[in-house]
């Protein structure tokens, strides 16, 4: 499924001491005794995802898809939507044969507008996806998005093209489905946005699509065994990170060699930052903790960002992510207009000179004395990307543990939202716009700078 290599977080000066395992052991038992507990007490329901029969839901799918849709947009940002976009774009499009996959995630309008002249409406779901009902990205796209689709196939068909993902009881979708008589699945109350991926949140439009949620599952339930020695592994990983923030690398880099793992790392980022991004601990006291991740894509940001990370500040650790297996490979041919300084790479695979590259970049920052680790995936398949994504969740729960923050919550990202929610009229939220210039955009470029 995957391997983990930790060497160059101990081979470098500055790294973890040797002693590292002896002075981290008693806060790791710790840390995986208060997780496993808030586990069974049911407080986090992300840990339990795995073990659900996928069965219905696939049957459900299938059903669907025969019904002949062609496309489906994916309405839904942050947590709503990364999970999925990352296994959709990890396990390839091969995949997406079933049905195509369309996000509207950012509030773009460009984005959106290109989505809509791609789609026939009349052969296209939309699938809302919003725990809290009320974000307003998401709610913004879908009344468009509707609006369009009521246009295109009438209210009551439109209706039957609609499902929505979101809190059982809780919220403006959940109670706009029930009025609607839109198809709905649950959000469990006990699982946090960035921790849903393996919820019905990402699995309905994956399992729509086509895609293995069954291997996806499976990959994430073998990812801990409940052996406490597979406990220990993952909670020694987020403590080395931990450990690493406290000695001054307060940046996290996860550099992914394939392009296809890109969404898995903006998933990560988000996983991590929201997480672990926190003002105050368990007991309200300030601690301002977090490491800041960092995405980076090889060879590219070889490029790009590696001088930075060889000789800039030393206060990065860099986890690379590989894949052994790139589901196609290209050779380089004999040809005999190669230039002689370059001929080595005759007969090479790209998959090889990609890992030579990994490799060689590693070995370099290694001997600049930054602390790398290196994740190799078997293959970009479900069962990988599954494993992948459920250690991530439990590392970071763990590594909150060891912050001894609150690693579900998200204060920080409330008054932004409030702001700009009081600025387009919100009668609760005026007040906290304060001296920002209202908004009174009419689409002109006049109106933009005067409401600056
Ligand atoms: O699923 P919702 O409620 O639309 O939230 C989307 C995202 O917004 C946040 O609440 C804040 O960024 C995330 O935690 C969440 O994943």
């Amino acid at each position: 499924m995957y391997s983990y290599d930790d060497a160059g977080l101990f081979d470098v000066e500055a790294g973890l001491s040797p002693d590292f395992d002896a002075q981290w052991s008693d806060r790791c038992q710790d840390a995986i005794a208060s997780l496993r507990r808030r586990i069974s007490e049911g407080e986090l329901g992300f840990a339990t995802l795995p073990e659900r029969d996928p069965l219905d839901l696939i049957t459900w799918a299938e059903g669907r898809r025969a019904e002949g849709w062609t496309d489906q947009i994916v309405i839904g940002i942050g947590g709503s939507s990364l999970g999925t976009r990352a296994v959709l774009e990890a396990m390839g499009p091969a995949w997406q044969a079933a049905m195509r996959t369309h996000f509207a995630e950012n509030l773009d309008p460009v984005t959106l507008h290109a989505i809509l002249r791609q789609v026939n409406l009349q052969t296209t779901l939309l699938v809302v996806v919003t725990k809290s009902g009320s974000t307003i990205e998401t709610m913004s796209q879908l009344w468009i998005l509707y609006d369009a689709l009521v246009e295109a196939v009438g209210q009551a068909q439109a209706d039957r093209q609609v499902i929505a993902i979101t809190d059982p009881e809780r919220g403006s979708l959940r109670s706009l489905a029930t009025e609607r008589g839109w198809e709905t699945f649950d959000v469990p109350p006990n699982v946090g946005g960035r921790f849903s991926v393996l919820s019905p949140v990402s699995l309905v439009p994956l399992a729509l699509a086509g895609y293995d949620i069954d291997g996806l599952l499976s990959g994430a339930r073998r990812c801990l065994d409940g052996s406490d020695a597979s406990w220990m592994q993952l909670a020694r990983i987020a403590a080395q990170h931990v450990a690493l923030g406290d000695q001054g690398y307060g940046q996290l880099v996860m550099m992914a060699y394939a392009d296809r793992l890109n969404a898995l790392v903006d998933w990560f980022r988000q996983l991590w930052a929201e997480s672990l991004g926190k003002a105050r601990d368990r007991n309200g006291a300030r601690v301002h903790t977090g490491i800041t991740p960092i995405k980076a894509i090889g060879a590219i940001d070889q490029h790009s960002q590696v001088q930075l990370y060889m000789e800039g500040p030393n206060d990065k650790q860099i986890i690379f992510v590989e894949t052994r297996s790139h589901s196609t490979d290209l050779t380089i041919p004999a040809s005999p207009s190669l230039p002689e300084a370059l001929s080595h790479l005759q007969g090479r695979s790209l998959a090889e000179i990609l890992h030579a590259e990994a490799l060689g970049t590693r070995a370099a920052l290694a001997r600049a004395g930054r602390p790398t680790a290196c994740w190799s995936l078997e293959s970009t398949g479900a069962a990988s990307v599954g494993g992948f994504l459920m250690a991530w969740m439990f590392i970071t729960a763990l590594a909150g543990e060891l912050l001894d923050i609150d690693a579900f919550d998200q204060p920080g990202v409330e008054l932004g939202k409030k702001i700009a929610h009081g600025l387009l009229g919100h009668p609760e939220h005026g007040a906290l716009a304060g001296d920002v210039a209202p908004v009174t955009f009419d689409g002109t470029p006049e109106s933009w700078a005067a409401g600056r």
